[in-house]
């Protein structure tokens, strides 16, 4: 990996100081993250269905994005959602609305036997379920929604961070999505180095999503 590694607090800092000090909104951010993840999801990915599994943050609303993308990119694709679309907010709101809008299959899971019967064994899974707002060990339905995904015979691709993992020590406590490629934002982060982390990363790919060189070197 060449780019320096980050803290999901440095990350998230950058997130917000992009928006309050630069002006760059969210959504933008947003934009850059989902077109450039689903530019590589489409470079690995094996043909056939996409399965993007949202959750209910902006991990998720990367995903409602990704969709849009890949769609474009002539790809088949699915939503499982955790939660309903009036659930979620802000920028993840948005893309959701749009996704929606744009007749994108969307289906909301609330257990995880429901999402066996949606995932096609042959299908790729993205892992926008949780990212760097994500306090482990996984909760309920997510622990469930990641064994079921864990458990499929596909390619498997985590979006920032494979769902369950500590990003910053790179702890990934049972269950913790196994991801084939990581597609990371702005940086890999600090617990990818960890020998815990590699089972669960795979190849790490590093996405810009459009925050000024600037602003990169001046978080220490
Ligand atoms: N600068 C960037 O890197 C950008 C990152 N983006 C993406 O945004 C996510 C972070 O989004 P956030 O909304 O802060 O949190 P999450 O989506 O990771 O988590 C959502 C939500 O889930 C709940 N939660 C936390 N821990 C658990 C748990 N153990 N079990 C169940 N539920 C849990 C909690 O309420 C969280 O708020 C980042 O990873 C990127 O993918 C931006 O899209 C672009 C810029
Ligand atoms: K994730």
């Amino acid at each position: 990996m060449n780019s320096k590694s980050l803290s999901c607090e440095q990350v998230r800092r950058v997130d917000q100081i992009a928006i309050d000090e630069y002006g760059i909104p969210g959504i933008v951010l947003m934009e850059n993250a989902g077109r450039g993840a689903a530019e590589k999801i489409h470079g690995v990915a094996p043909p056939g269905l996409i399965t993007i599994l949202c959750g209910k943050g902006n991990n998720g609303g990367d995903g409602y994005v990704i969709a849009r993308h890949l769609e474009l990119l002539g790809r088949s694709i699915q939503i499982v959602s955790t939660c309903e679309i009036s659930d979620l907010s802000g920028d993840a709101k948005t893309n959701a609305e749009i996704a929606a809008r744009s007749d994108i299959p969307i289906q909301k899971v609330d257990e995880s036997s429901r999402l066996q019967l949606i995932l096609d064994p042959a299908a790729t899974i993205v892992d926008g379920l949780l990212g760097t707002g994500s306090k482990p060990p996984l909760r309920g339905m997510y622990a469930d929604l990641v064994r079921a995904a864990n458990n499929q015979p596909c390619m498997r691709i985590a979006l920032d961070i494979p769902t369950g993992m500590n990003a910053d020590t790179g702890e990934a406590i049972d269950p913790t999505f196994i991801a084939d490629h990581t597609i990371t934002f702005v940086a890999p982060k600090t617990g990818f180095a960890s020998p815990n982390a590699s089972k669960h990363i795979g190849q790490v790919h590093v996405v810009s999503i459009g925050v000024p060189s600037k602003l990169l070197r001046s978080i220490g």
